[in-house]
């Protein structure tokens, strides 16, 4: 229901304090209860902080990683993000934790996404860190504006679990974490780079349709403070 700008000079000292931060929330949850979860997201902008944050020192072994959203692509394709996290955050210190991915190597995405939802069952509910990123279309996850089960995705209703989408701005069919499953983190973040990417967040924040930009979802109702990590 809020959020909180955090500035930074540039992408290097974001990845670093953002990598501190998610750092120090894996390490409390482990002393809490033994165990903690992360969904990240994929795309261009977080491959800095997976490094940065792969070296980080904590008991990893006790670290579930998973994604916030992925396309129906094997592990091996260029535009997985299970692939980009696991060259640049399944490495170094991280190389320990636990993997979790949402591809499955199913006959349909909906076979896919239901092993998905069963396998991330137990861990994602709340998760203990979600790192969003956000598109210049204003999605965030695979909620993309016209996305086939966007109004599903987004809706407080639907249940915690991993959906279908299909959008025109997605290419391929993507996976995703349900909203509900994403808003209440215990630590939320929104990272983004660069001057568009701001003013694309100057429009989310003012009066719209979320169905027009999803990450308004987000802004408007998530239940966590959201925090939002920018650089030029
Ligand atoms: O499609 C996707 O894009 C967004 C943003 O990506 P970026 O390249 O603009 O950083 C990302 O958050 C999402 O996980 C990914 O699947």
């Amino acid at each position: 229901m809020s959020a909180t700008l955090h500035t930074f000079e540039n992408g290097t000292a974001l990845a670093e304090a953002l990598a501190d931060a998610v750092g120090d929330r894996l390490a409390a949850a482990i002393k809490e209860r033994g165990t903690a979860s992360i969904a990240v997201s994929g795309g261009s902008t977080p491959k800095a902080f997976f490094q940065a944050l792969s070296q980080r020192e904590l008991d990893w072994t006790r670290v579930i990683v998973t994604l916030v959203d992925e396309r129906f692509v094997p592990p091996e394709n260029d535009r997985s993000n299970h692939g980009l996290v696991a060259a640049n955050l399944l490495q170094n210190k991280a190389a320990a934790a636990r993997f979790v991915p949402l591809y499955r190597a199913a006959a349909t995405a909906e076979h896919a996404a239901a092993m998905a939802s069963e396998a991330t069952a137990g861990f994602a509910n709340p998760f203990d860190i979600v790192v969003l990123g956000m598109g210049t279309d204003g999605h965030t996850a695979s909620f993309f504006p016209g996305g086939t089960r966007l109004r599903e995705a987004i809706d407080p209703a639907t249940p915690r679990s991993v959906i279908t989408m299909n959008a025109d701005g997605a290419g391929e069919t993507r996976l995703t974490f349900t909203f509900s499953s994403l808003q209440d983190a215990g630590f939320l973040v929104l990272h983004i780079e660069g001057d568009g990417k701001k003013e694309v967040l100057a429009r989310a924040e003012a009066p719209g349709d979320e169905m027009e930009m999803p990450i308004r979802a987000m802004l408007r109702r998530a239940r966590s403070p959201l925090q939002i990590y920018w650089a030029p």
